[in-house]
């Protein structure tokens, strides 16, 4: 039985249109997008998943015309886009292919359980709840969202940063800080989803984490054990310290580059904010050389938040 990549069209979240990458099997079409690399490499797709509001059983998501426009589809069609999306960004930008860097099977399962205010990386794939309509609509809805959970399990690929104290808040960091550099035309978490009746809010700001109560410097680092110490608290500090490199240097990409050097050649599973100074300087170094104006860019950038 033929096994054919086709192109499909979908209706996301937010009632976009867009192009999504499909394949027809037996007269049906799946979300199953065989379009990259890592296709022609081992086998390996990006599946969409649908949990049907429970938390168990998952199932590739199918349609019988190609058309994804139904209401239920619209999450579906968004992990399924977005995820292309970053994984285009990871291995046109940045070399690595898939988040393991060997072409591994990025697999995403939307309608997680019910009301579901949270998307998240479970060690094998990303899972995305529906919100309540209150504090957020489906959470696949925004590419910043995709890019910070697929970042989680390229952290965990690679650094391993355990999701604790100052190494957890780097985690939440650095997710975010990549999901910035994807999702670049503004500096804010999870906009597109957030809050639907409330307009111009954010889950985090990278530019004024102070704006969501979010600390921005070390001095206001919070020491709690809420949070697993606070990761998403306390990742306000590395934000701002991300959000001051890139604009002093006038470059999302460059900053993008040196963060993921970091996380990939200097960073360990114990590092700490220091540790993380210390990382970027030497990804920097390697990358554009100690004499770059780079290089005292990013000194001046962690300094300004205290580290
Ligand atoms: C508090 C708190 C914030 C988050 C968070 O950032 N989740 C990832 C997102 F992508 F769904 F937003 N989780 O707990
Ligand atoms: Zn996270």
């Amino acid at each position: 039985n033929k096994i054919e990549h086709v192109v499909g069209t979908g209706t996301g979240v937010l009632g976009d249109t867009k192009s999504i990458n499909t394949t027809l099997r037996n007269g049906l079409y799946y979300l199953e997008d065989q379009t990259k690399y890592m296709y022609t490499q081992k086998g390996s797709t990006i599946k969409t998943n649908d949990f049907r509001n429970g938390t168990g059983t998952q199932t590739l998501m199918s349609d019988s015309d190609n058309v994804w426009n139904t209401t239920s589809q619209r999450a579906g069609v968004d992990a399924h886009y977005y995820a292309g999306k970053v994984y285009d960004y990871y291995y046109n930008t940045l070399g690595r292919n898939s988040y393991d860097g060997l072409g591994r099977t990025i697999i995403s399962g939307v309608h997680y359980s019910t009301n579901y205010n949270n998307a998240f990386w479970n060690g094998t794939q990303m899972t995305y709840g529906d919100g309540d309509g209150t504090t957020f609509r489906p959470l696949s809805g925004a590419l910043d969202v995709v890019a910070h959970e697929l970042t989680h399990a390229v952290t965990d690929y690679s650094a391993d940063l355990v999701y604790s104290y100052q190494s957890g808040a780097l985690n939440e960091s650095w997710s975010d800080a990549m999901a910035s550099v994807i999702d670049s035309n503004d500096w804010l978490i999870g906009e597109d989803v957030y809050t639907p009746n409330t307009a111009g809010d954010a889950l985090r700001s990278m530019s004024d984490p102070n704006a969501y109560g979010d600390p921005d410097h070390m001095s206001e680092y919070v020491n709690t054990s809420s949070d697993n110490g606070g990761v998403h608290t306390n990742s306000g500090i590395p934000n701002k310290a991300f959000y001051n490199f890139a604009t002093a240097i006038g470059s999302r990409d460059v900053a993008g580059k040196v963060w993921y050097r970091a996380l990939t050649s200097y960073m360990t599973s114990s590092t700490n904010f220091s540790g993380a100074r210390s990382a970027t300087l030497q990804a920097c170094a390697a990358l554009y050389g100690s004499n770059s104006s780079y290089y005292t860019a990013l000194q001046n950038a962690w300094t300004a938040v205290g580290i």
